[in-house]
């Protein structure tokens, strides 16, 4: 069967988009997903998003990683899903949606995506790293020299490593830039390799550098492979809430493939 896909980008981490609110596409199929996110034989891409019906919110987010397994939630991926949304006509400017790790809000103005992330409570702090939940599991460790820095090699051995294991968690290198910037490289479980950018990834690191005193800003700029991304938040007790994930999310070109 032939079906329409669209192909989303948000700060180059991209994402085959599905409207899928007929649910015709077979969600179960999990050979056909890592086949439409292959660079080779498919569409290529680090994820694929389905936008379906929702009973009470606007719509539903449902998020494969490249290998074809559905996941915990994707940042750049919800921005893109608002886009696609506002594209199709379901929402207007504002929205509020579900997605694998609960209901998010999120704004839209041109192409720039707000997305507001679930609060966080946690961030477990260790010798030369921290971790954190923020919809997706994440490592966060600074690194001297980012640039040539290898993130595939570095990132998978965590990934892989103790204490994560098969479970695995995403890993990001981190070297602060100024007082409220930090430049960001992300290994993405489920990519398996490094990707240019990850919404939940630049969340868990602005955080992060939060919690540890890195930065005090309230408003931290995070530059990734892929381009920039702010994320707002407010702090007390150590418990973050009014999150947002800011940044670009473009539709790059639509098409028609067999799946
Ligand atoms: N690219 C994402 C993160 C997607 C989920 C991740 N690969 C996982 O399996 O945890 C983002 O922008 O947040």
């Amino acid at each position: 069967m032939k079906g329409h896909f669209y192909k989303y980008q948000g700060t180059g981490n991209d994402f085959v988009v599905i409207d899928n609110r007929s649910l015709e596409f077979d969600k179960s199929n999990s050979k056909n997903i890592a086949k439409l996110c292959n660079r080779r034989f498919g569409i290529g891409a680090d994820g694929l998003i389905l936008l379906e019906k929702h009973a009470t919110l606007d719509f539903k987010m449902v998020y494969f990683n490249a290998d074809g397994n559905e996941s915990s939630m994707c940042g750049n991926g919800g921005r893109c899903i608002v886009a696609f949304a506002k594209f199709l006509g379901v929402i207007g400017n504002e929205t509020t949606f579900e997605a694998i790790d609960g209901v998010h809000k999120a704004e839209i103005d041109d192409d720039v995506v707000k997305l507001q992330m679930q609060d966080v409570s946690i961030i477990q702090t260790f010798e030369n790293h921290q971790f954190l939940d923020t919809g997706s599991p994440h490592h966060v460790e600074l690194v001297e020299n980012l640039i040539d820095f290898d993130v595939k090699a570095n990132g998978a051995k965590i990934r892989y490593g103790k204490p994560y294991d098969e479970e695995g968690s995403n890993v990001n290198f981190v070297k602060q830039i100024s007082s409220d910037k930090f430049a960001v490289r992300t290994y993405e479980r489920g990519v398996e390799d490094e990707t240019l950018s990850c919404g939940t990834g630049v969340t868990a690191v602005a955080l992060a550098m939060h919690k540890s005193g890195k930065t005090t800003s309230n408003k931290v700029i995070l530059e990734t492979q892929g381009g920039d991304l702010s994320i707002t938040f407010k702090e007390n007790n150590e418990v973050y809430t009014n999150i947002w994930l800011i940044g670009p999310a473009t539709q790059v070109f639509k098409g028609e493939v067999e799946w």
